[in-house]
């Protein structure tokens, strides 16, 4: 029996990650009550007893969080917030592109973004194999529901007068940047261009592409050949073949997925391609995300209590 504590157990995706658990004869999850769950010493408390524990924080009560653990306790610790995702001694949790073992021995795991998930899922394979230039000026066009935004965001989404439809990001110092160019490999950092839709969960990122303009011309078949291959083996992508799709929906009331689904599309004189990831923020985004690498760091089957169904 592992135990797992969740710290931000009562926030969007540590409420996510303990419904995935429930129910779990291999987990025994470590509660505090509400009156406790932001004291410092009881969670300190809970960090050293858990074998695991699962930050669902913001960054800064994240960092706080791994310092109140005890550097001769063998507490492990995946941290959903973006405060370690490009940090040294970290490993990226992303096992289908960092690789399953090294995310089953590590000590400290740090989530993805939700929005570089899809972006890294997309482009890192394809920049590792050669096929798309590591020195590219990438574009990242994305939305997401708005529970991407946490307690605060859904608040202002669920309250009369919210809007339909957010553009943000206008800084273009968004937290994502970071790990997007350094877990693909890019000399640039990519030009990130999120929204925000008017629907719980769900994002699309869509990468596109003047592969005309690219020396090599790479060919969006070759592309999306090169992305089946590279997923072959994992029950959580699914990389989409040719058929041709006339739109791609994010649903009202969607069900929560851990899936996360590729495609490619290319014009017919093999100019353009529009390189595509639909997945749920709070899935393979972020809770689901959590449980896969709970799972291989605890050595139990990967997608153990995942929902993998297509939407
Ligand atoms: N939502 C998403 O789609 C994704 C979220 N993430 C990341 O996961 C982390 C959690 O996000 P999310 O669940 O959306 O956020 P929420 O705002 O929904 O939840 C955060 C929780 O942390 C609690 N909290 C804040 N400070 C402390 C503290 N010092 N000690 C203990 N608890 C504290 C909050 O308490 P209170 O309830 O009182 O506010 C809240 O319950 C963030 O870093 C976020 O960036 C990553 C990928 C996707
Ligand atoms: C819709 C929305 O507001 N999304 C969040 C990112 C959600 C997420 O991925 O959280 P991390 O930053 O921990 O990765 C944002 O843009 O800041």
């Amino acid at each position: 029996m592992h135990k797992v504590f969740i710290d931000g157990a009562a926030g969007t995706t540590g409420l996510e990650i303990a419904e995935r658990l429930a129910g779990r004869s291999e987990f025994e999850l470590l509660a505090l009550d509400d009156a406790k769950r932001k004291d410092s010493a009881a969670r300190r408390e809970a960090l050293n007893e858990a074998d695991i524990a699962i930050l669902c924080l913001p960054d800064d009560a994240a960092r706080e969080a791994v310092e109140l653990i005890d550097s001769t306790s063998a507490t492990r610790v995946i941290d959903a917030s973006s405060a370690h995702r490009t940090a040294e001694g970290w490993c990226y949790g992303l096992p289908e592109l960092v690789g399953r073992e090294r995310v089953s021995e590590a000590r400290r795991v740090s989530n993805p973004g939700c929005y570089p998930t899809g972006f890294l899922a997309l482009v890192a394979p394809l920049v590792r194999e050669g096929l798309l230039p590591a020195d590219w000026p990438y574009t990242v066009n994305a939305v997401s529901g708005y529970s991407g935004g946490g307690k605060a965001l859904i608040e202002r989404f669920e309250t009369a007068g919210a809007p339909a439809f957010m553009a943000y990001g206008y800084g273009m110092a968004h937290k994502h940047l970071p790990e997007m160019k350094a877990h693909a490999g890019l000399a640039h950092p990519v030009l990130f261009a999120p929204s925000v839709a008017s629907t719980y969960r769900g994002m699309i990122v869509e990468v596109p592409l003047h592969l005309g303009a690219m020396a090599d011309n790479p060919h969006a078949d070759s592309l999306r050949d090169s992305l089946s291959r590279f997923y072959e083996s994992s029950a959580v992508f699914t990389v989409h073949d040719k058929a041709p799709v006339a739109e791609l929906l994010l649903g009202n009331d969607a069900p929560a997925s851990d899936a996360l689904e590729l495609f490619v599309f290319g014009n017919d004189d093999g100019s353009h391609a529009r390189l595509v990831a639909r997945l749920d923020n709070l899935g393979k985004g972020a809770s689901g995300a959590a449980v896969q690498n709970l799972n291989l760091m605890c050595g139990l089957p990967e997608t153990a209590g995942l929902r993998l169904t297509l939407a």
